[in-house]
């Protein structure tokens, strides 16, 4: 009997076998989507061979519908989907989820392009500097020898990396050969679908969480038919399925959104690697604030280090002025008499400015004056924020939404009082100091409609707004000449959560926003409001010292045992019922701690902890946290998917997550 093995995106570690549809011929089954029945569910899965059973009594159902008319599985998605499986904690069926999105639908008709803009290719403006034509060199010559390298680009901010990337892309393209280029945020779609496709016009396709399922279809088909020979996208756009792939670009390399949180938590620079090693490519990771992991690699000769060290023209890094916050009270005005004063020389000047404070919303929190209570979120352990237009208090991490109590809900004093800013206050204020400046604020709230990325974009640009306020979204990869002044409201919103990475983060995410300015013909100015100015990641990065950043912090690292001298997982227990996430964290960490030791897996165990945020969308969470190598931390989370829970309990487990709370 001839069966069918589909590998079905559900937590069971094996593949199903089906019978063939009526009608169609099992060849013609192979290699594409189809759905299936299994457990009363249908899902779509995918169709990997025709087997022979010797078993004719075998009680199968048949594949409910074949969903693609062509191939759509290649060699290559199989084994990336192995290599997935083996090392983040999943199952062939749901590594094959991630690869071939299942929610790709072909369309009924063919539809006109969206994403691809057919526009022809515009000649270079400039010449390369030499630090540029230097690097350009030595990728093309990694790409044209199929040598398979990796660099890491590490260049300040406005040092060119983007021309360095166009060139690049343009050898691969020359020598007949495909290239992905990946971005970290969706807010800078506009500006580099923008310089792309000015560049490749139609060879370029677009791939993000925006697009919808029909775009995802086309895309993906023209990429593997060769049609296109560009893809721009985010992190997902790294399953590309091209066939003759000479080039991975991952800009912004240290960025947290590169590493997917959900099932299966993968990291999109290891597939880059996995794949350049398959099909013989280049990978460049670029950035001006490279990660601890990628430096160390860079030093150590793993991957080779690229340098451009200098802005383009030589010019100047912004100076970046420290206003301590240490002695000012809480809940004062939120920009200081300096900072207002220098906002205002600049947009005498006409000049523009952009206002950063990474926190959406008016106020983080509410408080009643009388009795101290704040106002917590209903089904998390965190405080609400407070939103103006329209006005509610909304819970950042569930979505709940509240109205504005007219008194304390606790002692029904009248007294309640928002407390800390956001951007929201922060825009606020700045109209009410600016009356005639004209303001745009980006950040998640605003940023829930599409066009206002392309808004902020272009509005910058060309001249439109005087002010760009925003959250981490503003921060990196623009490139806005008429910026002379950036203003970090707050500096120390990510400094002290609980978590190993967050001077790195700091450190980052000063040194970039303050990259957004100086790059045309003024140079820039920095003024940075801060309550802990003697902070290593602050006064590193006020000197643009990376070096002694990065020495500092691998001594802190290797001090607490954290990566880059380890590797780490984070186990997730969770439970509506508090008592039982505590019960299961407790039983599954004795029951781990007992596998480690009788199968002598070299492993630390750290927990069960609560995190951070205890409670999260009503469910209740402990987190046990394994350090050590690799290998031994997969062998042991392996272990995971055997162990009998309470019901109610869900468990999961992060290979390398980007925080650990
Ligand atoms: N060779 C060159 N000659 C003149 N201008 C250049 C040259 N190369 C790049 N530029 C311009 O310099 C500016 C900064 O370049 P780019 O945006 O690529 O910097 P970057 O290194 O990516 O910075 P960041 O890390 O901040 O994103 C851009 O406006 C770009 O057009
Ligand atoms: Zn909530």
């Amino acid at each position: 009997m001839i069966v069918i093995n589909v590998a079905v995106a559900v937590p069971l570690n094996k593949t199903f076998y089906y019978l063939p549809p009526e009608n169609i011929s099992p060849q013609d089954v192979v290699g594409k989507r189809v759905r299936v029945q299994l457990g009363g569910r249908f899902i779509t899965s995918y169709a990997l061979e025709i087997t022979q059973s010797e078993d004719s009594n075998l009680k199968l159902k048949p594949i409910t519908e074949v969903i693609d008319d062509d191939v759509v599985i290649t060699d290559e998605s199989v084994a990336l989907a192995k290599y997935i499986s083996e090392n983040y904690v999943c199952t062939i069926g749901e590594a094959l989820a991630c690869v071939i999105p299942p929610a790709m639908k072909k369309p009924k008709r063919k539809i006109k392009d969206v994403e691809i803009i057919n526009e022809e290719s515009l000649p270079y403006g400039f010449s390369l500097t030499a630090a540029q034509k230097n690097a350009v060199d030595k990728i093309n010559k990694s790409v044209n020898s199929n040598a398979a390298k990796t660099f890491l680009l590490y260049g300040v901010t406005s040092s060119g990396k983007t021309e360095v990337y166009l060139h690049a892309i343009e050898n691969a393209f020359k020598q007949n050969k495909s290239a992905i280029m990946l971005i970290p945020e969706i807010s800078l779609t506009a500006q580099f679908v923008e310089i792309v496709t000015k560049r490749f016009g139609s060879a370029v396709g677009v791939w993000h969480s925006g697009i919808s399922a029909i775009e995802k279809y086309n895309l993906f088909m023209k990429a593997k038919s060769g049609e296109i020979k560009i893809m721009l996208g985010a992190r997902s756009a790294i399953f590309t399925p091209f066939k003759n792939l000479g080039l991975i670009i991952i800009d912004e390399e240290h960025e947290h959104t590169y590493k997917q949180e959900q099932k299966p938590s993968y990291d999109a620079r290891e597939i880059a690697f996995w794949r350049a090693k398959r099909n013989k490519s280049s990978v460049v990771l670029g950035s001006a604030t490279p990660s601890l992991e990628s430096y160390k690699d860079a030093l150590e000769n793993k991957t080779e280090l690229i340098n451009l060290p200098e802005r383009i023209d030589k010019k100047p890094m912004p100076k970046i002025e420290i206003l301590s916050l240490k002695n000012k009270p809480f809940g004062g005005s939120l920009l200081t008499i300096e900072t207002i004063r220098a906002i205002s020389n600049v947009l005498s000047k006409k000049e523009q400015v952009i206002v950063f404070l990474n926190r959406r919303g008016y106020s983080p929190s509410i408080m009643c004056k009388n009795c101290g209570s704040v106002y917590q979120c209903p089904n998390c352990s965190v405080s609400m924020s407070y939103h103006k237009a329209p006005e509610s208090l909304r819970c950042h991490y569930c979505g709940e939404t509240k109205k504005l109590p007219a008194v304390c809900p606790v002692c029904k004093s009248k007294e309640v009082s928002v407390f800390g800013a956001g951007t929201q206050k922060v825009e606020d204020e700045l109209g009410k100091l600016f009356p005639k400046a004209k303001i745009f604020r980006l950040d998640g709230d605003t940023a829930s409609l599409k066009e206002n990325y392309v808004k902020a974009y272009k509005g910058v640009k060309n001249d439109r707004y005087d002010i760009l306020v925003g959250t981490q979204m503003i921060a990196k990869g623009f490139d806005f000449p008429r910026v002379t002044l950036v203003c970090v409201v707050d500096a120390d919103t990510s400094l002290y959560l609980p978590d190993f990475k967050s001077s790195e983060k700091t450190f980052q995410l000063i040194t970039q926003v303050s990259g957004r300015c100086g790059r045309g013909s003024i140079p820039g100015n920095v003024i940075l409001q801060t309550r802990h100015p003697e902070h290593y990641a602050i006064t590193h990065a006020k000197a643009y010292d990376f070096h002694s950043f990065y020495k500092e912090e691998l001594l802190q690292r290797e001090k607490l045992f954290y990566p880059p001298y380890c590797d780490v997982a984070k186990i997730a227990v969770r439970n509506r019922d508090e008592q039982k996430a505590l019960q299961d964290a407790e039983k599954l960490f004795i029951f781990l701690d007992g596998l480690a030791k009788s199968f002598e897996i070299h492993v630390k165990l750290l927990g069960p902890a609560t995190p951070y945020i205890a409670k999260l969308h009503n469910t209740h969470r402990r987190h046990i946290i394994i350090k050590g190598d690799k290998k031994n931390i997969l062998k042991l989370a392996e272990f995971v998917q055997n162990y009998k829970q309470l019901p109610g309990t869900h468990v999961s487990v992060e290979i390398m997550p980007s925080d650990l709370i």
